[in-house]
């Protein structure tokens, strides 16, 4: 938003845009020609090959942007239903070839993932945060990249995960405390901030041995949202304009946008990560940060890979979950009959356990299983999870993606495909109750009968899956056991319930708009806690 009011405190004095807009136009014009010399000289061309459907209204430079509204994926989406399930959008001058049916996209991203895991060049993750091909989230299909994956991998593979089976279920029962505590103060709670504490909290003990935060007020926090918010606007369009628009990129020296990039990653972020990896290091705990000091020098990870690793880590690792449980929360107060089955299935679990269920004993849970697929499924935490990039071109059936194309999937429409999920417009409780394995088993299974498209694909395929489907279960089962989510009340008494329709669309996460709820004590629960 810096650029915008500064653009706009600009267009208070019009005069001041002149030199602006006609040296947009004069390079614009400029491009625009040296554009036509180079495509009709480097065009490759391939006999027999055909057009991906483009939607109509592309606009010189913008391309499609401006008809893509608040919610990008929702007009996809709709492009997809008039074009089919592989389309090239404009987004400014790059090319992005856009897949909704799984098959396709496990052809492309999975099959062909030795030349379909690139990502694209974004000016701060990979130009100033991660220069010089370091980190993980944003890095490109190279040896660092594959150094650093393997080295997290070696902590968020499903078995190492089970170590953290105790720090999970304390975090998950702190959160729960506060969301009821705040219920009885306030009458209500706006549970987002609390549950996104807590799963900072379970970076900071997993990744870097830390102690947990103990409120949202609690400075620390607030600096390492600050910390995550501003780095995901950087990462955003609106963020990073002129990797769409590079006609526009002397806008960023008149912005200083990558002085106010490097600011923040030499001054705000990267000390404070290397305070906190000291911090981890001198612990009793173990942590990732531990584990990755052990296997830096052979895994070739220098002293600010690491910084970079863990802050890409704490980004992707903590805000994802958050917004996977507040849909799941608002869903859930929609449906009290929903709640009352899972309830009893906690139940009946305590009863015979004589203790609350933990992320092991899942198979006893069924429908607590399906539930939280479905609520997955239903409303999903990212609609175009991370973009990647064709190394080389690529070939599917008769198309060609060209070299450079950014490729995604839009797991908005692959969610609401009818052929892929009957009534997909429907929230089904029971859609998967056949269905008891893992996330993580589905999502790297076959993919005919794979039930989950939340988390990617193939090489690059989410490496927090379990650490993610674990805190869910721990949050969802225990909030189950000891209360019921309701909607607020206006002063009529008439019941508010969240807004399950309109999103906030954040470009990387996809969260429900700001909504309040009672975590309201079960007068029937059968622990007493
Ligand atoms: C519900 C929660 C989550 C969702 C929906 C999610 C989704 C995704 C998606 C869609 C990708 C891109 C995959 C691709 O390119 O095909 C990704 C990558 C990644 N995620 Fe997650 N994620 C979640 C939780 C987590 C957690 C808990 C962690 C770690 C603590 C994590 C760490 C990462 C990392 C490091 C990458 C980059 C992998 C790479 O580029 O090789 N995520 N995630």
């Amino acid at each position: 938003m810096d650029y915008y009011t500064e653009f706009l405190k600009k267009v208070e004095k019009p005069e001041r845009l002149i030199p602006i807009v006609s040296a947009v136009l004069a390079t614009t014009l400029t491009a625009y020609y040296v554009k036509r010399i180079m495509s009709s000289s480097k065009k490759v061309t391939y006999n027999g090959a055909e057009e991906i459907p483009v939607p109509d209204g592309a606009m010189y430079y913008l391309g499609h942007i401006p008809q893509m509204g608040s919610v990008p994926a929702q007009k996809i989406t709709e492009w997809h239903k008039e074009l089919g399930p592989i389309l090239k959008v404009k987004m400014g001058v790059q090319d992005w070839v856009f897949i909704s049916d799984p098959m396709i996209a496990q052809e492309i991203m999975a099959t062909q993932g030795a030349i379909t895991s690139g990502r694209p060049y974004l000016t701060f993750g990979n130009g100033i945060s991660g220069k010089g091909d370091r980190g993980i989230v944003f890095a490109d299909y190279s040896r660092n990249w594959k150094n650093a994956r393997t080295a997290v991998l070696s902590i968020l593979a499903p078995k190492s995960v089970a170590g953290f089976d105790t720090i999970l279920q304390k975090e998950a029962e702190n959160s729960i405390n506060q969301l009821m505590e705040q219920t009885k103060l306030h009458g209500e709670v706006y549970p987002l901030s609390f549950i996104r504490l807590s799963s900072i909290n379970i970076i900071l003990a997993t990744a870097f041995g830390l102690p947990g935060l103990s409120s949202p007020e609690d400075p620390f926090y607030k600096e390492l949202v600050n910390m995550i918010e501003t780095g995901l606007k950087f990462t955003s369009i609106v963020g990073d304009f002129s990797a769409y628009f590079p006609v526009l990129s002397f806008l960023d020296v008149i912005f200083r946008k990558e002085r106010k990039m490097t600011d923040f990653v030499e001054n705000v972020s990267h000390p404070m990560f290397r305070r906190m990896i000291k911090q981890a290091l001198e612990s009793d705990q173990d942590s990732l940060v531990k584990k990755m000091h052990l296997i830096m020098e052979e895994y070739e990870i220098d002293e600010r890979n690491l910084v970079v690793i863990m802050s890409e880590v704490l980004v992707a690792g903590s805000d994802t979950v958050a917004i996977s449980a507040s849909w799941t929360y608002a869903i859930l107060c929609h449906y009290p009959e929903v709640q009352k089955n899972l309830a009893d299935e906690v139940d009946a679990f305590i009863n015979k356990h004589k203790r609350i269920p933990t992320f092991e004993d899942r198979l006893e849970l069924p429908y607590y299983i399906s539930v939280q697929k479905e609520c997955l499924r239903y409303r999903p935490p990212v609609y175009f999870g991370v973009p990647r990039k064709a190394s080389k071109d690529v070939v599917y059936k008769n198309y060609i993606i060209p070299e450079g194309t950014v490729i995604v999937t839009n797991i908005h429409t692959l969610h609401n495909d009818s052929k892929t999920f009957h009534d997909a417009d429907k929230f089904i409780p029971d859609r998967f109750i056949q269905d008891t394995r893992s996330m993580y088993a589905s999502s790297n299974g076959n993919v005919q009968n794979r039930d989950q498209f939340v988390f990617g694909w193939g090489r690059r395929i989410c490496p927090g899956i379990t650490l993610a489907e674990n805190e869910l279960f721990n949050s969802v089962t225990r909030v189950m056991a000891r209360c019921r989510i309701e909607p607020t009340l206006s002063e009529n008494g008439d019941k508010i319930y969240p807004n399950l329709v309109d999103v906030n669309d954040a470009g990387s996460t996809v969260s429900p708009l700001p909504f309040k709820v009672r975590f309201v004590e079960r007068e029937d629960r059968v622990i007493l806690a």
